[in-house]
């Protein structure tokens, strides 16, 4: 939306305008001297008042061109309102007099922005732009009965006021690159956010978020560094790719299969993904998704720039066979169960289709167990293999948690793991058991050699016995003793310490 202050009508003031110009650009070099001397002597709210009636009246009126940035359009928030208060952010600087202060409940940062009536100076390619902040206040308004129609409120915008011959320059080059400017900015300030599910009574889900808060890195992160490389490489691929996949007439999406054992890092991955990428999470857990329908919402509601995560996916579901317990008004016989199918709808296009940027992360304990439809090439993109711990991933939890980078029990540890299976988990756990490194590495020496006497003699029909005399949790044993994927995936979402007692519970009652 323009607003063009005094627009010419008629040739007559066009000539008019051609003799002002001249006179203009002399008083402009008064206007300049006067500028610095009261520049030294008044204070800067009276000078900005005396500077801008001086410019009214010297100025080219037909020269200037004011571009108004209201906040909302009817009840529609501006992006470009949102984009240039933030471009503005990185333009605060000490000669202003006011700025506002911003800090919301769950970021730390604090933000500093424009205040209304101060002004910005800008360049760019050589044109000169002036910001401004407007504000006015609405008030309250009454109908003639004086009844309240509307309630007051504060209406903002920007005016941002250049050379009028520059508008296309403007439109085409400088407004791009503020939105540019200030993706980017929130890109770097941006939180991580987490997105789980919230069920209100009537049984439908809603997003809840909090701050990710989740400290993974891929540095921090023992895995296999060659598909650690090829992981980093494939995601910084997929964000520059934004003109790639229109050309190509693909959905901007990529999928990403994480499989192994409980405890070899696949949820610190997607935590590590989140954080480089500054991606948000959204946590869905189709346990508590009953329809097709329900998901499409879910799943609409999304933002761009996200990950959605759906952890075990062999066993958090029972796609075809799953009790109707939640909806009370759910017809029997309804075709909108929850399906396989109307999930590797959303997974090909009807999701990806109203939103860009996005992508989604399946994690399996149990990569044989999959519907094969799941694993089709094309559907997910990458699987990657998270592994028990070799002598690599080793070094790097010993970096992490001991801050060493080598150590004479180093070369028994790394023959100790090429001979049995132990999962970064444990390693981890090991060695946050002491800040010495030597006592903890002893301690982790001792436990490879427990595990692989007792991988050598199976006499415990497969039990783990932990340092206490417990049986730990084991999901191979759970599974065959106790049965049941859906206790098993129950325990999964437990945290470690509590697995123990539920494993133990679990196997008394089915020795009963
Ligand atoms: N590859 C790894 N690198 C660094 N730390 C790890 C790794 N794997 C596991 N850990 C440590 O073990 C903890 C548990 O790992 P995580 O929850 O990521 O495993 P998971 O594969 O998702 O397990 P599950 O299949 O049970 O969900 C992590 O918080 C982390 O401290
Ligand atoms: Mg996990």
């Amino acid at each position: 939306m323009f607003s063009v202050n005094n627009i010419p009508s008629t040739t007559s003031v066009l000539s008019t305008y051609t003799a002002f110009t001249a006179s203009a650009m002399l008083v402009r070099g008064v206007v300049g001297e006067v500028q610095a001397i009261v520049s030294q002597l008044i204070p800067k709210r009276i000078r900005n008042l005396v500077l801008s009636k001086l410019e009214g009246l010297f100025s080219n009126p037909y020269s200037q061109m004011t571009l108004v940035i209201n906040e909302y359009e009817g009840y529609c928030i501006n992006d470009l309102y949102e984009a240039s208060e933030t471009y503005l952010q990185t333009k605060i600087s000490a000669s202003m007099e006011r700025v506002r202060g911003f800090k919301s409940p769950r970021d730390n940062k604090v933000m500093v922005m424009i205040h209304k009536g101060e002004r910005v100076l800008d360049v760019h390619e050589g044109i000169e732009l002036r910001w401004e902040m407007r504000c006015e206040t609405k008030e309250n308004s009454h109908d003639h009965k004086g009844n309240q129609r509307n309630r007051g409120y504060e209406s903002r915008a920007f005016e941002l006021s250049f050379s009028n011959k520059c508008m296309e320059k403007v439109t085409k080059s400088y407004l791009p690159y503020v939105m540019e400017k200030s993706r980017a900015s929130k890109q770097e300030n941006k939180v991580v956010k987490l997105h789980s599910l919230n069920f209100c009574r009537e049984g439908d889900g809603a997003w809840g978020s909090t701050n990710l808060d989740h400290p993974a890195t891929f540095d921090k992160l023992a895995m296999d560094p060659a598909v650690k490389k090829e992981l980093i490489d494939d995601l910084d691929r997929f964000v520059r790719r934004r003109e790639y996949y229109k050309r190509v007439g693909k959905a901007w999406k990529r999928g990403y299969l994480l499989y192994g054992p409980p405890g070899t890092g696949k949820s610190s991955l997607i935590a590590a993904m989140a954080n480089y990428l500054k991606f948000d999470v959204y946590d869905l857990e189709l346990a508590n998704v009953y329809s097709n329908s329900e998901l499409r919402r879910l799943l609409v509601s999304t933002k761009n720039r996200s990950m959605v995560v759906i952890e075990d996916i062999d066993c958090s579901i029972d796609l075809q066979n799953r009790p109707v317990e939640r909806f009370e008004s759910f017809e029997e016989g309804s075709n909108d169960k929850l399906t396989l199918s109307g999930l590797l709808n959303f997974i090909d296009g009807l999701w990806s289709s109203c939103g860009d940027e996005r992508i989604i992360v399946f994690t399996t304990n149990h990569k044989d167990k999959l519907d094969p439809a799941l694993l089709r090439p094309g559907r997910m993109d990458m699987h990657i293999h998270m592994s028990y711990c070799t002598p690599s991933g080793f070094r790097v939890l010993a970096s992490n948690y001991l801050c060493i980078a080598d150590h004479n029990l180093f070369d028994e540890i790394d023959e100790l793991m090429m001979q049995v299976e132990v999962t970064p988990a444990d390693v981890a756990e090991e060695l946050m058991k002491s800040e010495d490194a030597d006592t903890a590495l002893k301690g982790l020496v001792k436990f490879l050699q427990d595990k692989k006497l007792r991988s050598e003699n199976p006499d415990s029909d497969g039990r783990e016995i932990n340092e206490c005399g417990d049986e730990v949790w084991n999901e191979r044993v759970t599974k065959e003793r106790v049965g049941g994927i859906d206790k098993i995936a129950r325990m999964r979402k437990k945290p470690r310490s509590m697995r123990n007692i539920y494993m133990t519970r679990l196997l008394q009652n089915a020795r009963r």
